[in-house]
């Protein structure tokens, strides 16, 4: 478990992070989205114990993580650029793993050999940047934390391996209950990984939701109606995100029950009505509109 609590980091009188909290629950997979230069690897890099915040507290499983080495050895960082030691093989920087992390399965790397077929005697500077990726993949994952923490993780896979990794991600949090903190510019590949979702922005989370709830609670509804002067009748019984209107047709993103939307649209009456899913990528959208932010402007 993640516990961020009240955490500010100030670089040159400037707020990278800025009293920010933040839960992680153990066996969770938290996506932290947020634009260029929000925060995110400064806070990654505080709750990997490697940098100190300068007020609130960071702990992990209620233990305070900034040097202490103990819970360094359960909290694996990979940050968006990778370091392997200069000249070393992979079987090298795995025995730099087996000797750091005392949670090392020597099985688990050897399982994992077909996965991801580099040979052990390859210098890892050598290897292109999206292998680079698979041996830190690799190692920390036969590192088996009990926390992940990573920056920019997928970027430079090709799509097999990017799958090959999440359902690799998602076993080790189904049979270890392993911890995961993710940053990305990606909702999609948030959408498909993460449970719980937060939007940083200016060293602050604004939006912070868990996906499920999300998305059977937003709904995009399309629907006119026989008689428009039940317009605003039918809308005021309606939890409404956002509202417009093209020609006689109504569309709306309404939050709330799916049976509820359904029963309160068919007291009145239509002549089309449609209930529509919605991408996490439209529902953060609206619900950022709705709390006054701009999402392209944050995300893109
Ligand atoms: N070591 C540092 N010294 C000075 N300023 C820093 C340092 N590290 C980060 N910052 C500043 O803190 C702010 C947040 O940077 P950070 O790298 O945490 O953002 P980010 O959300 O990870 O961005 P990106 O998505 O571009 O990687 C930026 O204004 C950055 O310039």
């Amino acid at each position: 478990m993640i516990q961020v609590h009240s955490v500010s980091k100030k670089y040159n009188k400037h707020f990278a992070v800025n009293d920010l909290s933040l839960t992680v629950n153990k066996g969770s997979i938290y996506g932290l989205l947020g634009s260029n230069g929000a925060g995110k690897t400064s806070l990654l890099k505080m709750i990997a114990g490697i940098n100190r915040q300068d007020k609130g507290t960071i702990k992990i499983d209620n233990i305070t993580a900034y040097e202490n080495v103990a819970i360094k050895e359960r909290v694996v960082f990979i940050p968006d650029l990778l370091y392997f030691f200069p000249q070393a093989t992979v079987a090298q920087m795995a025995s730099q793993y087996k000797e750091y992390y005392p949670s090392w399965s020597q099985e688990r790397f050897e399982q994992l050999t077909p996965a991801f077929n580099i040979e052990l005697n390859r210098k890892v500077h050598r290897l292109s940047k999206g292998m680079k990726r698979q041996v830190a993949f690799w190692l920390v994952l036969s590192a088996m934390p009990d926390v992940l923490i990573l920056d920019e993780p997928i970027d430079g896979l090709d799509p097999v391996m990017r799958q090959k990794i999440k359902n690799l991600l998602f076993q080790d949090v189904a049979e270890r209950e392993m911890t995961v903190l993710i940053s990305s510019h990606n909702l999609r590949e948030i959408e498909d990984l993460c449970d719980h979702v937060g939007i940083m922005h200016q060293g602050k989370i604004i939006i912070e939701k868990e996906i499920d709830d999300l998305k059977s609670d937003t709904h995009k509804v399309q629907l006119a109606l026989s008689d428009p002067t039940h317009e605003e009748h039918l809308l005021n019984k309606l939890n409404i995100l956002h509202h417009e209107k093209r020609g006689s047709v109504l569309l709306l993103i309404v939050r709330g029950n799916e049976e509820q939307i359904k029963k309160a649209i068919h007291s009145t009456s239509v002549i089309l009505f449609d209930l529509l899913p919605l991408t996490l990528e439209e529902i953060f959208i609206y619900e950022m509109e709705d709390v006054g932010y701009e999402i392209e402007k944050i995300l893109l």
